[in-house]
């Protein structure tokens, strides 16, 4: 078991960050958020009922808010995923800038059409063709990514169990040169 900060997970739509995320929760047993799911839980409504309602500038407002009360909690330490969108905007940037342990799941655009490619609740997937959406998402956001992250991480393994190892180790690494 390893004494880390919170662990707030980082990168584009099907990366992995939800199911990575849970698997390093129980790894590590703590408690497991999902900023998506939280938002969802307040609005009362999920996430394609929020976009049409409010747009996505309504959703990124909701995001904003639950990401500001999830870090400001007094709370232990936890393993936090987050929408693929969070790094849209500054103010969520910086506050995941001042936080110590970000990591970016990395994943090529391949991965993210192949792994997306299963549900239908992305509505960011639901217009115009998926490739070209999630290639002109990753032009945009992979420097802000990168950014905001202090551990990156590549998903390409087939096998969630070997990918969360896989941060496991590059968290300790992280940890063990900051001391
Ligand atoms: N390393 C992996 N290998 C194979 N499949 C994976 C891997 N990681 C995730 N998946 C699968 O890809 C799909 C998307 O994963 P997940 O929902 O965890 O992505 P996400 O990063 O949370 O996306 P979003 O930003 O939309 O919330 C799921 O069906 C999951 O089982
Ligand atoms: O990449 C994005 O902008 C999004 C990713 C999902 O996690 C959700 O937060 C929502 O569908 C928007
Ligand atoms: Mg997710």
């Amino acid at each position: 078991m390893i004494n880390a900060p919170t662990i707030i997970l980082v990168g584009p739509m099907g990366a992995g960050k939800t199911t990575i995320g849970r698997l390093l929760s129980q790894q590590l047993d703590r408690e497991f958020f999902d900023s998506d799911r939280v938002i969802e839980e307040n609005a009362g409504a999920d996430i394609p009922w929020i976009f049409e309602k409010e747009g996505e500038e309504g959703f990124r407002r909701r995001e904003t808010q639950t990401l500001e009360a999830m870090l400001s909690e007094e709370q232990l330490p936890i393993v936090l995923a987050t929408g693929g969108g969070i790094v849209m905007m500054e103010e969520n940037r910086e506050m995941l800038k001042q936080q110590p342990l970000v990591v970016y799941l990395f994943a090529s655009v391949a991965q993210q059409l192949q792994r997306t490619s299963k549900s239908n609740n992305r509505p960011l997937l639901k217009q115009g063709d998926p490739k070209e959406t999630l290639t002109r998402l990753f032009a945009i956001r992979d420097p802000l990514y990168r950014e905001v992250a202090s551990v990156i991480v590549e998903t390409d393994s087939r096998h969630p169990k070997t990918v969360a190892n896989k941060v496991m180790d590059a968290i300790k690494k992280h940890l063990a040169t900051e001391v």
